[in-house]
């Protein structure tokens, strides 16, 4: 894994202000439409330099799902192919940032986190019908 340290901030003007409160005051700070979100850190697959993306929060007995919805967008979103080059992550939730490692979810396993996912915030279903993309679930495991 690359030495690389130095934070990327999202090329995106909201998303790069939503981290830096989340920075500030934690991710309780910043309710999307009365739902929490987490702030994942991944490792940039091309650069090796520190992403950070907040992502609507799906938590299950300490364990998470990260969608890789984008909107439904019809590619995934950037920091997908980070996960997939470089699985261990950190995850924010409040003001506590923990080691995680992600797993990509395909069958019963993704249908399981998908239900969590789409209680937790319900337009990920809407998204799921615009895209023929199937929207990538990881699961992230406590380090
Ligand atoms: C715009 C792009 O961002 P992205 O990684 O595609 O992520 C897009 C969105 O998913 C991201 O903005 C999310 O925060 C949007 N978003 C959610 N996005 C979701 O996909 N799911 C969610 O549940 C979600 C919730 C959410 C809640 C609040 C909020 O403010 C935003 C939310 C980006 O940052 N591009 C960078 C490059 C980023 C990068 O990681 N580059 C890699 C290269 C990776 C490669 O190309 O292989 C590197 O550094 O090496 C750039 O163009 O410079």
């Amino acid at each position: 894994m690359s030495t690389e340290t130095e934070y990327a901030p999202s090329p995106t003007p909201f998303v790069r202000d939503m981290v830096e409160q989340i920075e500030q005051a934690g991710t309780t700070a910043v309710i999307e439409h009365g739902k929490g979100v987490i702030l994942l850190t991944t490792r940039g697959a091309k650069t090796g330099k520190i992403r950070k993306t907040p992502l609507m929060r799906v938590e299950h007995d300490g364990r998470y799902a990260v969608v890789a919805s984008l909107g439904g967008a019809p590619k995934h979103p950037v920091w997908y192919f980070n996960v997939k080059a470089e699985p261990k992550v950190q995850l924010m939730d409040g003001d506590v940032t923990r080691d995680f490692v992600a797993r990509e979810l395909e069958g019963a396993e993704r249908e399981l986190w998908w239900d969590r996912a789409v209680e937790a915030w319900p337009d990920y279903a809407n998204y799921q019908t615009k895209t023929d993309r199937l929207i990538p679930v990881f699961v992230l495991e406590p380090v």
